[in-house]
């Protein structure tokens, strides 16, 4: 059974769909990746998932459960973390204070878990007093990561992780993803460094215009000709 499915899904902003009937599914311990042109609607589709928009038609399931326009709050309790492109860390807070946030919704012990972070993340906690703001921009995507991790959610949602960073520090973001689903976390993330994405991918899903275009394993789509041509860059 699938950790995560949308069947048919249309939803958009302010009454313009932008996803018109898309489709994804994932099963628990997957990595998918879904990547495609500007404007695809890769974005829209990760945050419908987490209940930021309206979702006019088609169904959302997660763990069971019909979570279709169901609030990010109610999904953080049912084990789903999101992470935005942008301003996902408080930058005056240090990177220990983040985590720490992270928590805010669990009522016990969670310092074994902040260790665990540390474990994934070894910069951050060399750094664990200091600013976030300070952080290079890899590292407070890590903080960003961590501070999700710290629900133990069983499926993470990743915007573009690895945006604006260089190529060193997308092979680290990369790298830890991997260190993240070999822990049992389900992964769903878009990325626009496509070809490293989907060689890490279970599921690689092409979006295009609010569709679907291919859906394949990693692999298979990074072997195929007409996506590397149309959506790789040869
Ligand atoms: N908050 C919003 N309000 C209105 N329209 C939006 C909003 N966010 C995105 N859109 C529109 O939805 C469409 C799809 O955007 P989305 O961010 O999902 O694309 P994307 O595939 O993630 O592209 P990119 O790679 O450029 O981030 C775009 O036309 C965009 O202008």
């Amino acid at each position: 059974m699938s950790l995560i499915s949308l069947t048919d899904v249309h939803a958009g902003y302010g009454g313009m769909n932008i996803l018109n009937g898309v489709e994804f599914s994932l099963d628990a311990g997957q990595i998918g990746v879904i990547v495609g042109p500007n404007g695809a609607g890769k974005s829209t589709m990760l945050k419908s998932m987490f209940g930021f928009l309206n979702v006019t038609q088609g169904r959302i399931e997660f763990d069971g459960h019909d979570i279709t326009n169901v609030k990010p709050e109610a999904l953080s309790r049912l084990g789903m973390a999101f992470v935005p492109q942008e301003h996902n860390v408080f930058r005056t807070l240090s990177v220990q204070e983040n985590l720490e946030m992270g928590a805010y919704v669990r009522r016990d012990d969670w310092s074994g878990l902040l260790a665990r972070v540390y474990d994934i993340f070894p910069p951050l906690k060399e750094k664990r007093n200091q600013p976030a703001g300070e952080l290079s921009g890899g590292q407070r995507q890590m903080v960003a990561v961590g501070r999700a991790l710290m629900i133990e959610p069983k499926l993470i949602l990743l915007d573009e992780p690895t945006a604006g960073l260089s190529p060193m520090y997308m092979s680290q973001i990369f790298d830890r993803i991997l260190a993240i689903n070999a822990t049992g976390v389900t992964v769903a993330m878009v990325e626009q460094n496509a070809k490293q994405a989907l060689g890490i991918a279970h599921k690689g899903y092409v979006l295009a215009s609010g569709r679907n275009r291919y859906t394949d394993t990693g692999e298979a789509l990074l072997a195929d000709p007409e996506v590397a041509k149309s959506f790789l860059g040869g």
